[in-house]
């Protein structure tokens, strides 16, 4: 198979664990025979840096020219620490996301069963967990007029669905727990929302047209315990993008780590493929981060973006593999992991490169 993949590893350990999953793209396409070309293009920070612009217009283009994007991180500290900044990183990943129409971030919570230990949840309510997070990417919060009034001291922040972009991404969600445990859970804050109260009313409209699927609707707040109390209940689960974001990292700890969780991004263009973590400056430079998010970012992109389910299956019993024999970053080892198994960056990409055959 030819395909063009547009590398955007932009800022901070994106740098570091994207170089990681380009190079397993590399041997899966030598392994299989296909035929990849790869271009790479600047974001955040390093094109703040370089044009002034956090989405140069030329990565805009490549992107939407490209068969997919295997995408890093945004994010510098300077931008954290500095209300007032006007251009910053993070606009260049929104501006990605609303200008590729990517509306559906889907957010496996995969567990492997080497990492029960790596979790600080007790590994009996963790065996088996397996969740399919849908969150909507293009709306909520995020997009919707926002400012300063009152001289500066009142701050605002719109948030705004649609019944369209609403349903678009819960039919998304039903079709795929109809293909897995046919349970789906929405979760909203329709008791205070007026936003939630449209989720809900949608979710609620298009539910018969999906007998097959058991609905639950959860409150966010109450969801936010149930993961963690209960984490095998939940099969697929649909959400905003406010809420998606923050239950995904909690949901990471059921994984083991941020940096074991993928995400795919699509919609109506270029699938973006990308770790749900940032650019994490607290060990950027320091080649310790793990890049199997990274990895298993690149495993969904041949899956869902190329349909090559066999190479991205080959990826995910790598991964296995490497963690059955021992290996370990430092976010996922623990007091009983031998010095001799505890990787970097980079030697995990070369134990993982052996994996791969
Ligand atoms: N998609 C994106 O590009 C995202 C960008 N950000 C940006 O990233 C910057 C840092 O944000 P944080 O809140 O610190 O979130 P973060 O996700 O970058 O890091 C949170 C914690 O998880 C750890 N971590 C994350 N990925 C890891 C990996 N692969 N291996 C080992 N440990 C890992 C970090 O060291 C840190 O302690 C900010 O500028 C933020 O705006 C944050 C989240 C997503
Ligand atoms: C800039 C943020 C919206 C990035 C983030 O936290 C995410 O996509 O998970
Ligand atoms: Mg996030």
């Amino acid at each position: 198979m030819k395909k063009h993949i547009l590398v955007v590893p932009g800022d901070g350990i994106g740098q570091e664990v994207t170089a990681v999953g380009k190079k397993v793209l590399e041997r899966i396409a030598s392994k299989f025979g296909h035929e990849f070309t790869y271009d790479e293009a600047l974001i955040g920070h390093a094109a703040i840096e370089a044009t002034g612009n956090p989405l140069p217009e030329e990565t805009l283009a490549k992107m939407k020219a490209s068969d997919a994007v295997l995408f890093g991180a945004v994010g510098h500290p300077k931008y954290d620490n500095d209300p007032s900044a006007k251009v910053r990183p993070e606009q260049g990943l929104l501006k990605m996301r609303k200008e590729l129409g990517l509306y559906a971030n889907l957010r496996p919570i995969k567990l492997f069963d080497e990492l029960l230990g790596a979790s600080s949840i007790k590994p009996e309510i963790l065996k088996g967990s397996d969740i399919l997070f849908f969150r909507e990417l293009t709306g909520d919060i995020y997009f919707g007029e926002k400012g300063r009034k009152n001289d500066g001291d009142t701050a605002y922040d719109l948030a705004e669905y649609s019944r369209f972009e609403v349903e678009r991404i819960a039919r998304k969600a039903f079709e795929a727990a109809r293909t897995r445990r046919k349970k789906l859970c929405s979760v909203d804050k329709a008791n205070v929302l007026e936003t939630s109260r449209l989720w809900r009313e949608v979710v609620q409209k298009i539910a018969p047209e999906y007998p097959d699927v058991e609905v639950e609707h959860q409150f966010v707040d109450a969801a936010a315990m149930m993961l963690i109390k209960d984490p095998r209940r939940f099969d697929v689960v649909v959400t905003a993008n406010l809420f998606g974001d923050i239950l995904t990292d909690e949901a990471s700890q059921i994984a083991g780590s941020m940096g074991m969780l993928a995400s795919a991004s699509v919609g109506d263009s270029t699938g973006v493929y990308e770790p749900i973590h940032g650019s994490a400056h607290d060990i950027t430079g320091k080649g310790v981060a793990n890049p199997l998010a990274s990895v298993l970012s690149a495993a969904l992109l041949l899956d869902i973006s190329f349909g090559l389910k066999e190479e991205a299956d080959t990826i995910i019993a790598a991964v296995d593999q490497l963690l059955k024999d021992g290996f370990r970053t430092r976010d996922i080892a623990d007091a009983t992991t031998p010095a001799d198994k505890i990787l970097n960056t980079e030697t995990a990409g070369q134990e993982l490169l052996k994996r791969l055959g």
